[in-house]
């Protein structure tokens, strides 16, 4: 049973707010996603479980404890993180990187010992990356340093899975696989997606951040109204039903082009480009 709470969570970097005043719950179980532009906040708000960043106001709770109460290796048993960072140590192969999922289970002292081994080898059979298992990780392509990551994730064996832009680098259909997986992992689940269509078949609930705030929350039909993804995304939107699934599509087109103003430098950027090439 894992519980995630996020209550007034204000967070500043660099003494610039960049999180404010967030209320943020995933319930034992649930997939819940987090869509936003780019640079609203949504990695900021998956750090601060881990802790790599404390909030200035609020309180994050995993099963109703204060992470600050926890230690690194009493949330890493409870919570695992996907992050977005590429893996780039060519010393190390694809299992190593799996079995450092093993380590918060680990005593100081402890070896690989033959439970973690079989933790390790079910995670990479479950993305397909049996073969790969003595690669050295940086010779693999991104798509496939990404199911690495979540083969740790699921070696990691946690009730929380925290997924921060899971489908980065994969292509259509292995990103389909991977958010197949994920649910078929019954983990309650935090998920940063860019992709609405994703977030949309994948979860049972959004929230939406604008600049550091959650301005919407709950399912992705009432959530994602054409009116919210013109004002967050800037994009016009069209609620579809998939033919076979009837599931929610979004169909997007671009908003009407904004009147260029020159002279308050506030130049859409197609006209920018356009004016470089002398058109
Ligand atoms: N150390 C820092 N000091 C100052 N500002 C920072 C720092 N780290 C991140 N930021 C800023 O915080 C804001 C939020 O970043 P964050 O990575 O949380 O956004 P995001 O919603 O995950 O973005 P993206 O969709 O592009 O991954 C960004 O404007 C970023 O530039």
């Amino acid at each position: 049973m894992t519980r995630l709470q996020l209550a007034g969570v204000s967070v500043e970097l660099g003494g610039v707010p960049i999180v404010t005043e967030c209320d943020l719950e995933v319930g034992d179980n649930e997939r819940v996603g987090l869509v936003g532009p780019n640079g609203s906040g949504k990695s900021t708000l998956l750090r601060t479980v881990f802790r790599a960043v404390d909030p200035v106001a609020g309180r994050v709770a995993l099963d109703g404890d204060d992470v600050r109460s926890l230690s690194q290796r009493q949330i890493a048993r409870r919570a695992a993180l996907v992050h977005q960072e590429p893996v780039t140590d060519f010393d190390f192969t694809v299992e190593d990187i799996v079995a450092l999922g093993r380590a918060p289970w680990q005593g100081p002292f402890d070896r690989t010992g033959p439970a973690d081994h079989d933790a390790v080898m079910n995670a990479l059979a479950r993305v397909n990356l049996l073969d790969y298992r003595s690669r050295q990780i940086g010779t693999l392509s991104g798509g496939e340093k990404q199911r690495v990551l979540v083969a740790r994730a699921i070696a990691q064996d946690s009730p929380l899975l925290l997924l921060d832009e899971p489908t980065n680098h994969l292509d259509i259909h292995a990103a389909l696989d991977l958010l197949e997986l994920v649910r078929t992992l019954e983990r309650t689940t935090l998920c940063v997606l860019h992709d609405l269509n994703f977030a949309a078949s994948y979860c049972d609930r959004l929230y939406v951040l604008k600049a550091g705030r959650v301005v919407a929350g709950g399912p992705p039909a009432d959530v994602l109204s054409p009116e919210l993804v013109r004002d967050i995304f800037g994009v016009e939107c069209t609620h579809l039903t998939h033919p076979t699934t009837g599931q929610l599509l979004l169909a997007f087109s671009p908003t009407p082009p904004r009147t260029p103003d020159p002279a308050s430098g506030n130049v859409p950027l197609g006209e920018k480009m356009k004016s470089r090439v002398g058109q």
